[in-house]
């Protein structure tokens, strides 16, 4: 079986032959969210990407066609499948030439189905060998999306909590682009005091104010054709959320205290760890900017839910850490990296390389232990010398439980299948264990999941 399933968005107006694709699917260990027509997909697809769009493309409100041209963009990182009934191969070949990833002639055959269903999400993973951001399947998947964003000039939109690695992500995609050898500006929106925020992304000119001696480039002006990276965007106050909206618009800016126009010719990449969609909701951030930011959006796993991310980012911070340390320092002791797959890191990448930079700086021997990694908490009770067996028991069956129900995307009967109990057993595991399904704000019952 495959290690890791994904989360698919279904769209078929028939009842039956939805209800068994469905059942299908899931009973495969994949995530669904069934969408019974366009509009219904739409809004499925505005609240959260799938890591795969499967469509019939007959719908009663409109067509898998019209579905997909108007998200292209957005879904420019996720593979699309479609279904077609005989007569309408030729709209299918249209759409493999927009872009689309592969289609399936009705009948279907539910081998051929699930064969090209995995194809396509194996696809998006980067090969393990080549993964720079991390071996788990999660960052994996995250980084064949960055890789596939690349060639696009579209702006795009990155989430995730803080200190998971939006900027390093942001840099990645530069890297990885046409743009590479051109700058890449990052703004931390937050960092920057108001009054000074407008002159420093679109510079100013000489006695635009007190204390403009000098005309000055912008970050707009100095990323030139490169990346205008906007870390903590929805920090950004109202007034300069309308100027980055005639920027994104025109494609043109002025600096403060000047009358020429100037081209904007930066790809922008945006990042922030608020929820954007609720700063809309409660007008904090325009609608109309949300939209242009978010044309192709890539959500940040948090470490919690890439265990297999921790061990390796460790070493590799330790390996910088100790490149710059006087002393010789060979590595972790087994307890250490324990602690360490067992500690929540509700401060993602920052907190490791914080905790690994301390402990490289203040350990006394050659091997980093528990303490010199925690030394101000106890960390989750696995891998602690003074746990009991039961606390050690407990904390890897949480674990494990957790880790399953966020790969399937809570799809209890996947979870169930993936750690080979059945789902009465994991129900009851799940209430003894306290987790609860994270809420997903305007998950309709519609759109509901096993
Ligand atoms: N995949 C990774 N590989 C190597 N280092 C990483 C990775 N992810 C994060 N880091 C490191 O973790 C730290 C935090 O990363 P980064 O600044 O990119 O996070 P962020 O999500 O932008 O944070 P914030 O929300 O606070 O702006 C940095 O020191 C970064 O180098």
């Amino acid at each position: 079986m495959p290690s890791d399933r994904g989360r698919i968005l279904l769209v078929e107006d028939d009842p039956v032959m939805g209800g068994s694709l469905a059942q299908r699917l899931r009973l495969k260990g994949y995530g669904v969210d069934w969408a019974h027509g366009a509009a219904e997909a739409a809004a499925a697809l505005a609240r959260r990407l799938p890591d795969l769009l499967l469509s019939d493309l007959r719908l009663p409100d409109g067509s898998g066609e019209e579905l997909f041209l108007a998200h292209r963009e957005r879904l420019a990182g996720t593979p699309v499948l479609m279904m077609t009934a005989y007569a309408g191969i030729d709209q299918a070949i249209r759409l493999l030439k927009a872009g689309a990833d592969d289609f399936l002639v009705k009948p279907l055959e539910t081998a051929d189905l699930l064969g090209r269903v995995e194809a396509l999400l194996a696809r998006r993973l980067v090969a393990p060998e080549d993964a720079v951001l991390g071996p788990s399947v999660p960052i994996r998947r995250v980084e064949a999306m960055l890789r596939r964003a690349a060639t696009s000039d579209s702006p795009l939109l990155l989430l995730g909590e803080t200190g998971t690695g939006k900027e390093v992500a942001a840099r990645l995609l530069h890297a990885l682009s046409p743009r590479a050898r051109l700058p890449f500006i990052a703004v931390n929106c937050a960092a920057i005091p108001a009054d000074l925020l407008e002159s420093e992304v679109f510079g100013h000119e000489r006695g635009a104010f007190t204390g403009a001696a000098a005309r000055r480039e912008g970050y707009a002006e100095r990323a030139a054709g490169g990346t205008l990276f906007l870390d903590e965007v929805a920090e950004l106050p109202p007034p300069l959320q309308a100027k980055l909206l005639r920027l994104l618009e025109a494609r043109e800016f002025s600096r403060v205290g000047g009358t020429a126009t100037l081209p904007y010719r930066a790809r922008t990449v945006a990042a922030t760890n608020a929820d954007l969609d609720a700063r809309v909701h409660d007008g904090r951030f325009r609608a109309d900017l949300l939209y242009r930011l978010d044309v192709i959006r890539v959500e940040i796993p948090p470490m919690r839910v890439r265990p297999e991310d921790v061990v390796h980012l460790a070493r590799h911070f330790l390996d910088n850490a100790a490149g710059r340390a006087t002393r010789t320092v060979r590595g972790f002791d087994a307890q250490a990296v324990s602690a360490m797959e067992a500690h929540a890191w509700p401060g993602n990448a920052r907190e490791l390389r914080n905790r690994v930079d301390r402990a490289v700086a203040l350990a006394d021997g050659p091997w980093i232990g528990v303490a010199d990694l925690f030394p101000d908490h106890r960390p989750d009770p696995t891998g602690t010398a003074d746990a009991t067996l039961a606390e050690v028991l407990v904390a890897a069956e949480r674990r494990a439980v957790a880790n399953a129900l966020e790969a399937t995307g809570w799809d209890v009967g996947a979870a169930a299948s993936r750690l080979g109990v059945g789902r009465s057993t994991l129900f009851e595991k799940v209430r003894r264990l306290g987790l609860a399904r994270p809420i997903e704000p305007g998950t309709s019952p519609a759109s509901g999941t096993a």
